[in-house]
């Protein structure tokens, strides 16, 4: 691992005194550590993993490592997530029915979490604003089996345009110096300035100023970092408590392994104490930072009447055929459906011959970078429907009697694209799984099943 900068030495120093200070720069120095989330969107499985020690407070989340090539993984049943980036979500804590934004989102972690938390039922709107992540993040959501995100590529400042106040919860996890991921990527620590933090901070600013349209009055925004700056934490609270009109609320912090925000390193507002700080000392695992406010019911609204007059509100004309309709459901009548897609014949949409459930209503003037919307369920071809990956993973939510369980040595064949041989006299569209994990779709004829895992996830 690299020196820790003279600077970044300093200013802990200062801040925490000599000996926190050489407590935190050894635990530094120690290994990081590795967890996962248990995906409670899918059927209950039995995990090839210990699950022996709990990560505290979070649900179905342990220590552990994980490979990307188990079962679990590909299936999109456990999510491996650092354990003190779990908190910002948990924090969050959305209903089923909210809208919620999760503004800088990818890879995906919380973006998961919170999709889980939803159960189907209301709308997150997934953004990241490096495309080549937000695709990654679009696997990710995939996989997990979300149905109701919406998943772009902008930036926060035109997304506030079409979505003025219209959000119950906002996560920003903002890009920021990562001092608290420093023994976990080396690479921070050769990236870090005091500039650098400040640069941050600026960056911090920006984005927030425009997640705060895009929320309601009486709406929650839950602000995080990766870093123990205190300018890129609570003197960020700080400026949004004194421009906005928020109020700091308490989170739930065991004290054992969460210290408190710090007023001293900020304007010396009390609430900042409702803040929670991890540090790597504690053992949870590694630096993090998170805040929840709440804004002022009373808040002007400040947009013009054509930015309000949102662009997804209207509803384009379902285009399937009644000949549309009869080949998907030769397909889908095989499979049992959750509640949140059962009524597809009435919410489906078709572009460019792919049919999709839509998260939200989206117009042709909307020009916004959309990556996914919904589930899709699949694409109409000559005479065929074929269906999508992303169906398989959300048809993993129930128990499926159209399966075929694959051998390792199968599993592997499938995972790279190969067509595999099988006893099942079942012909036609069916699930492969392994260990009884669904990886995705295969097609039967004549004992061969053909493989439906997408190109663009084979190994
Ligand atoms: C801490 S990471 C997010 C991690 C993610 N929430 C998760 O749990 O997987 C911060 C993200 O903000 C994005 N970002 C960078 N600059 C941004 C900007 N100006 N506006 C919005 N997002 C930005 C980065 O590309 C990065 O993916």
């Amino acid at each position: 691992m690299p020196k820790l900068p003279e600077d970044f030495i300093k200013k802990y120093t200062k801040l925490l005194g000599k000996q926190k200070a050489d407590q935190l720069f050894n635990a530094i120095s120690e290994n990081s550590k590795n967890a996962y989330r248990i995906n409670s969107l899918k059927e209950k499985q039995t995990l090839s993993y210990a699950q022996s020690e709990k990560i505290p407070l979070i649900p179905d989340a342990y220590y552990g490592k994980i490979s990307g090539k188990d079962p679990e993984w590909v299936s999109g049943t456990v999510y491996s997530q650092e354990p003190a980036a779990m908190f910002p979500a948990f924090f969050l804590d959305a209903q089923p029915g909210e809208k919620i934004l999760d503004l800088c989102a990818a890879p995906g972690g919380k973006s998961t979490e919170i999709g889980a938390q939803l159960k189907g039922q209301g709308f997150l709107l997934a953004n990241e604003i490096s495309l080549s992540r937000a695709k990654i993040l679009r696997e990710n959501l995939e996989r997990w089996g979300v149905t109701n995100a919406l998943i772009t590529s902008e930036k926060p400042e035109k997304l506030s345009k079409y979505f003025s106040q219209y959000f119950d919860k906002i996560l920003v996890d903002a890009p920021c110096s990562g001092e608290g991921m420093f023994r976990k990527d080396p690479q921070a620590i050769e990236y870090w300035s005091q500039d650098y933090v400040i640069f941050c901070q600026q960056r911090q600013k920006e984005i927030l100023s425009a997640a705060v349209q895009m929320l309601k009055p009486g709406g929650e925004l839950i602000y995080s970092t990766c870093t123990f700056a205190p300018e890129e934490n609570e003197q960020i609270v700080s400026w949004l408590t004194k421009t906005f009109g928020f109020t700091i609320m308490p989170l739930k912090i065991n004290e054992q392994y969460i210290d408190h925000g710090h007023p001293e390193w900020s304007d010396n507002n009390i609430d900042l104490v409702k803040t929670a700080r991890f540090w790597p000392t504690a053992n949870i695992g590694e630096g993090q930072y998170v805040a929840k406010l709440r804004l002022d019911e009373k808040i002007k609204d400040q947009t013009t009447s054509t930015s309000k007059r949102s662009k997804h509100r209207k509803k384009p004309r379902n285009a399937l055929t009644k000949s549309d309709i009869h080949l998907i459901a030769n397909v889908l009548d095989n499979f049992k459906l959750l509640p949140e897609i059962e009524n597809w014949q009435v919410n489906c949409q078709v572009h460019n011959n792919h049919v999709f459930i839509p998260a939200i209503n989206t117009n042709s003037d909307t020009h916004l970078k959309i990556l996914a919307n919904g589930v899709e369920l699949g694409i109409l071809k000559k005479n065929r429907f074929e269906p999508g990956h992303q169906l398989a993973m959300v048809l993993a939510g129930r128990k499926q009697n159209r399966v075929v369980d694959l051998s390792s040595n199968n599993y592997l064949k499938y995972l790279h694209g190969e067509t595999i041989k099988t006893d099942s006299d079942i012909n036609g569209f069916i699930l492969v799984s392994f260990k009884n994990f669904i990886l995705g779709f295969g097609k039967i004829s004549n004992h061969i099943i053909k493989n439906y895992y997408p190109k663009g996830l084979r190994i």
